[in-house]
């Protein structure tokens, strides 16, 4: 394993019994409780809908990114996060950034719990598509993952463009305002990659990346076969893991979806567990994220007017002040309150 790759924050220990902890029998999982497919290529509206009424993540299939792509992506990702620490510092700066370790706070600003280090047991690069073409690199590694993102950036606009437009159609949207509601050049990619074997039993609480939701319209995520995201649905308690299909992708849908369907489709809450050591690699995915044009204005009957700007900047502000996301919460009107 090249150690040196990883940011001395979140080295893992050397893995020398892989076999001590041998993977659990998958459990009998409720059929009630699996994450609904969808088929893009013969997209239901009806099952469309009643998966992000009720769970706001889905599973993708056939949605014409080749299979090739997919493996070449992900082969490419863990290589670039392979390079040495000082070499991934240096080659993604503005307008990329590579970050690790982020922290988690809770309200009162101090760690999750004792046994947690407080961060996200992850390190990620961040690809704002429209100004990827000017990331210039003189290592053919570099140069060759840009040139596939920016290919995959462009199957990631033509998906969240028929999803979106799919769920438009059934929530009776404008289609004047679709191009405001989603505008494929916000899109930007972030890659992670979660080391296995950092948290232990005793460091439960130690997320590899901590409960959230989305600020985005929809977010599309590709994984390695080393799972650990998991979801959050209304009337179950507890985390429902989100285990990868194979060839598919996952759907998430974030804050401003929720807000322009009037609440009526769920920005689900999530989490990515960090990879235990029995895993045989790091955790690596691909997330595409993509949001409403700029300046446009959000208008539904839950929550006052704003653009997404604004609920950046105010998701920003509590990030700072008190430690978390409140999130739409923030916007919601006064009469909407329940
Ligand atoms: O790595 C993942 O699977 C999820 C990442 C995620 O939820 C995010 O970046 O918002
Ligand atoms: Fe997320």
């Amino acid at each position: 394993m090249a150690s040196e790759s990883y940011p001395p924050l979140l080295r893992p220990p050397v893995l020398n019994h892989p076999h001590l902890d041998p993977k659990p029998n998958p459990t009998s999982q409720d059929s009630s409780l699996r994450i609904p497919v969808i088929d893009l290529e013969v997209l239901d509206p009806a099952a469309l809908d009643e998966a992000c009424r009720e769970w706001g993540v889905f599973h993708l299939v056939n949605h014409g990114v080749p299979p090739s792509t997919l493996a070449q992506l992900r082969d490419l990702a863990a290589a670039v996060f392979s390079l040495p620490f000082e070499t991934k510092r240096e080659s993604f700066t503005s307008p990329t950034s590579y970050f690790w370790g982020t922290p988690v706070l809770t309200p009162s600003g101090s760690p999750l719990s004792r046994s947690s280090r407080g961060i996200n047991l992850l390190e990620g690069m961040n690809f704002p598509l429209r100004q990827l073409p000017s990331l210039d690199s003189r290592l053919p590694l570099v140069a060759s993952f840009r040139d596939l993102l920016l290919e995959y950036g462009l199957h990631m606009g033509r998906i969240a463009t028929s999803l979106f437009q799919a769920m438009a159609k059934i929530l009776d949207l404008d289609p004047e305002h679709y191009s405001g509601q989603l505008s494929e050049s916000t899109g930007f990619i972030r890659a992670y990659r979660y080391p296995r074997g950092l948290a232990s039993g005793s460091d439960e609480d130690t997320p590899g990346l901590v409960a959230h939701t989305d600020s985005s319209v929809l977010a599309i995520l590709l994984q390695n076969q080393v799972n650990g995201l998991e979801v959050q649905k209304d009337g179950v308690d507890g985390w429902i893991p989100v285990d990868p299909v194979p060839g598919a992708l996952v759907v998430n849908l974030g804050d401003m979806m929720q807000a322009l369907s009037d609440d009526l489709y769920k920005s689900v809450n999530h989490r990515v567990r960090s990879p235990p050591p029995r895993e045989e690699s790091d955790r690596i995915s691909i997330c595409y994220f993509v949001f409403p044009g700029e300046g446009y204005v959000i208008r539904s009957s839950k929550y006052r007017e704003f653009t997404y700007e604004e609920f950046q900047a105010q998701v920003q502000r509590d990030v700072k002040t008190i430690g978390e996301k409140v999130g739409l919460g923030r916007f919601k009107k006064q009469d909407a309150m329940s």
